[in-house]
């Protein structure tokens, strides 16, 4: 059974996007350097929307309002990355006036201006995610 792992695309405004928060890696050696869309592994007994309001909360310490699942490559949401596990990854901002920090996983936070969401080194399979947020939100990315 893949494991189903869960990211947030996270954007400065919903409704008019400019930013997306880029998350370096600082674990496990194989993935430290490489940058992110905050989020992990779906627990046992969660459901996908409470496993990504968790692992925000936990890696970054802030409350997130999800805007919608990004599209994948093939029918619906699901996109493939490492091993066979599989990614959905929603578009999101933090409660107005959080801060998010680096509580776990990450040694680096980046807010990439548009234009430049490929100026950090992605995690291999989310360099199609991250045009595909672009995409849907009318954004240039690079
Ligand atoms: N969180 C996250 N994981 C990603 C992304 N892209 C990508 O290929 N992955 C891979 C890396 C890992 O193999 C897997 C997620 O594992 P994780 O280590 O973040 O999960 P977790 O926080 O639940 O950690 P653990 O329980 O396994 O310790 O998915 C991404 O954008 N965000």
């Amino acid at each position: 059974m893949p494991l189903l792992v869960v990211g947030a695309a996270i954007l400065d405004d919903l409704a008019a996007p400019t930013r997306l928060l880029a998350a370096r890696r600082s674990a496990p050696s194989s993935l430290a350097g490489m940058w992110e869309f905050p989020g992990g592994k779906v627990e046992p007994g969660e459901s996908p929307v409470e496993g990504i309001v968790r692992e925000i909360r936990e890696e970054l310490g802030v409350e997130v309002t999800l805007g919608s699942l990004v599209p994948g490559p093939g029918d619906g949401a699901v996109w493939p990355v490492h091993r066979d596990h599989t990614m959905i990854v929603w578009t999101a901002v933090m409660e107005p006036g959080s801060q998010p920090q680096m509580l776990e996983d990450h040694d680096e936070l980046r807010w990439l201006p548009a234009g430049e969401w490929h100026s950090v080194p992605w995690l291999p399979a989310d360099r199609p995610i991250v045009d595909a947020v672009a995409a849907q939100l009318g954004v240039p990315a690079q």
